[in-house]
């Protein structure tokens, strides 16, 4: 009965929340909020913004088609999400004093280190729909617009998460230093580097992707930089950004995973392999970093499918895996690297040449004003998407746009014979 009457306060608390929009904040505002920073007023932020991201894609969640959500992995993120969205609901009449304050901290890492896995074990949930159900387009379409928004809302909220614990949790070691003035001063604020230096984010990439290259094929391409000369504004300058290192670093190592063995793979015959090489240029809107490599590149057919989560050339992998090979197999490398690279407003684009190579592009915004978070909202166009049915195509076999992906249609109407057999010889 109390459970009962639990989660019908839950569902309550989830229509009131999800009522709002969240708030997406700036690079800019993150760093002045930090310069400043009042525990008092993040905790009386975030005690609402937190519940509004949460309901707004728990929201979702309840949209997602039965079968995938009667799957053990998506029960087991459900229900994660609504303890923390409880946990968090309980601070909300509470007085901001030194305990509650200290509370809400120890929360937040609770709450931080239990959504950990949510990647790996949504994946999981997707795999085991696959592995039970057939797939039809139109569920297929649905679970990928879900997915983007919900690891979207996921990066967001252990942003907000990370900031707070960085800047006031007196567990982490240097906490309160990062915000200490004179010359001790970190160019730190929480995890945002006020002076990123993206040319060491690219050799730490680089140098750990190459390690395991080096332990897989024995050998591995080599790096050239080019710096500063695109530097428009400032020239002969380091490029830096005011970025999440972390967020940079991410997206690198998926890239020069890839690029690397894409290169061993198409050189296997020869001793030498054509080094990787990594341009960065700094223009009035955008920081943009170009991968290029001479891996073979990828034919068109398969570009259409890299950023999809339901399409994985590589082997299942299997639970044990996820902790030793983070989303090793689950093909998740380059969806989620695009919405780290979105999630400030910024992109991820592949252009590859099949038969020479492929390069890669991450854009950021230059200006800390302009790198707005980018956060899914949920609201009737939201969840008239999930029932809506697709399109049906006015080109034969078209390939239909809709968002970042594209489907392919065959139109319903009968063939003659004799058109069948003409487009075949064709
Ligand atoms: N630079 C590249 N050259 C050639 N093929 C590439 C390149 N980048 C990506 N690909 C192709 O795109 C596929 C998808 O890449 P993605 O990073 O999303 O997943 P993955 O590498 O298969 O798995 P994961 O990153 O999850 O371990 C790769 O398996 C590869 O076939």
């Amino acid at each position: 009965m109390r459970i009962i009457a639990r989660l019908q306060n839950v569902s309550k608390m989830l229509d009131f929340y999800s009522q709002f929009n969240p708030s997406p904040l700036s690079i800019k505002k993150f760093i002045d909020f930090g310069l400043n920073a009042s525990e008092e007023k993040s905790f009386i932020f975030l005690r609402k913004e937190l519940p509004v991201r949460l309901a707004n894609i728990m929201k979702e969640i309840a949209l997602l088609p039965d079968n995938l959500l009667r799957m053990p992995s998506v029960i087991a993120v459900n229900d994660w999400y609504i303890r923390s969205f409880q946990e968090i609901l309980e601070f909300e009449k509470k007085d901001p004093n030194p305990d509650i304050l200290e509370h809400f901290c120890s929360e937040l890492v609770k709450i931080r280190n239990r959504h950990s896995d949510v990647v790996e074990t949504m994946a999981q949930g997707v795999l085991e729909l696959k592995e039970s159900h057939d797939v039809d387009s139109h569920t297929e379409h649905s679970i990928q617009y879900f997915l983007d928004r919900f690891y979207m809302s996921r990066i967001s909220i252990r942003m907000l998460i990370n900031q707070h614990i960085h800047l006031f949790s007196a567990l982490i070691f240097g906490g309160l230093l990062e915000r200490a003035p004179g010359p001790n001063k970190s160019k730190y604020i929480g995890c945002i580097d006020t002076q990123c230096d993206i040319v060491s984010v690219i050799r730490d990439a680089y140098e750990n992707a190459r390690f395991l290259c080096d332990q897989y094929y024995l050998a591995s391409p080599e790096l050239i930089l080019n710096e500063i000369h695109h530097n428009q504004l400032e020239k002969e300058q380091f490029i830096n950004i005011v970025y999440v290192p972390s967020h940079l670093y991410h997206m690198l190592f998926e890239l020069f995973k890839n690029s690397m063995r894409a290169v061993m793979e198409y050189h296997n015959t020869s001793d030498l392999f054509p080094p990787i090489t990594v341009t960065v240029s700094r223009g009035r809107e955008d920081i943009c970093l170009k991968m290029s490599d001479q891996g073979g590149g990828i034919s068109r057919s398969t570009t259409d499918h890299l950023f999809k989560y339901m399409y994985s050339t590589a082997p299942q992998p299997s639970k044990s895996d996820a902790h030793t090979v983070p989303l090793a197999g689950y093909g998740y490398g380059l969806p989620i690297s695009r919405l780290y690279a979105r999630y400030f407003h910024g992109d991820l684009v592949l252009l590859s040449c099949e038969g020479y190579g492929t390069d890669a592009v991450i854009y950021m915004k230059a200006l800390s004003n302009e790198a707005n978070e980018l956060l899914p909202i949920f609201n009737k166009a939201t969840s008239r998407f999930y029932r809506s049915t697709l399109q049906t195509g006015d080109w034969s076999n078209q390939a239909t746009h809709i968002g970042d992906r594209q489907i392919s249609i065959h139109t319903k109407k009968h063939q003659l014979p004799q058109q069948e057999s003409l487009t075949r010889a064709l």
